[in-house]
């Protein structure tokens, strides 16, 4: 599904991604793991095309994407949940997920905003499509509640359903877990099983190693922006350069 080879990027002279290669088959779940500033968050946004590389290529299921800007992938089926998003305030937790549709939506602002008849149709679709993706992450009972008051936990499942509504085929998700309580890690965890299940690819970056060992297939490791180990889950967490790069020279 998604083959990254080669893929390189520096900023001022010190590499963030270093010349990192990694292929995820169709319907599997990588995580993405390694210490703060590793290059995890530069290599998802060199996946969709919010950064350029320097050197290497990005391609998905067989098409290069290396000439094919951001906008053009999301429209090609990649869906990123970024570190940290937040929900818009003043809108309900179905509105803010209707706004991840909009994106594929083809009438603009005007004829939203006279509700020609062609666009309310499509507002229905998009309505219909944000439902079943809060329906995806457990939150139907919640649609129409302000989506900032939402609890955190709910808050992130929110972003997912964003993503989900622009039906990707391989979602990356940046620490979709940070900042949650154990009870919501565990329910976050459950809905990604289920995209699993259902067989969305994805990639995750977490801190939280537990977290991505229970949901990864595969996991590779980054350390200043080189993979250092990379395999299932077990075999990883037992190998001495990852235990170095997490606990230090010492461990
Ligand atoms: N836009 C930028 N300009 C300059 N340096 C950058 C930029 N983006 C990232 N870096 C640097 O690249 C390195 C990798 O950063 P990146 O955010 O990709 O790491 P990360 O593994 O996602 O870290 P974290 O776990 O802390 O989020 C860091 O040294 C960071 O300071």
């Amino acid at each position: 599904m998604l083959a990254v080879s080669g893929l390189s990027r520096a900023f001022g002279g010190v590499y963030a991604v270093r010349d990192v290669s990694l292929e995820v088959p169709a319907g599997q779940l990588h995580g993405l793991i390694g210490p703060n500033g590793a290059g995890k968050s530069t290599l998802f946004n060199l996946v969709a095309g919010l950064l350029r590389p320097d050197a290497g290529s990005v391609s998905l299921e067989g098409s290069v994407l290396d000439r094919i800007p951001a906008h053009r992938r999301a429209a090609a089926g990649i869906a990123i949940v970024f570190q940290g998003a937040r929900t818009f305030p003043g809108l309900s937790t179905l509105e803010n997920v209707m706004v991840g549709a909009h994106t594929q939506a083809r009438h603009g602002f005007v004829a939203a905003a006279l509700r020609l008849g062609r666009c309310r149709r499509e507002e229905r679709a998009i309505r219909a499509s944000a439902l079943s993706a809060l329906d995806r992450v457990g939150l139907t009972d919640w649609a129409d509640t302000p989506a900032s008051s939402l609890p955190l936990g709910q808050q992130r499942r929110a972003q997912l359903a964003r993503a989900l509504c622009a039906s990707p085929r391989l979602l990356l998700l940046d620490e979709p877990a940070a900042g949650l309580r154990a009870a919501e890690r565990s329910s976050l965890a459950a809905v990604l099983e289920d995209l699993r299940e259902e067989g969305l690819t994805m990639m995750l970056v977490e801190h939280d190693v537990g977290f991505v060992s229970r949901l990864a297939d595969q996991v590779t490791v980054l350390d200043l922006g080189s993979v250092i180990a990379s395999g299932t889950p077990s075999a990883v967490r037992g190998d001495p350069a990852v235990v170095k790069a997490y606990l230090g020279s010492d461990a």
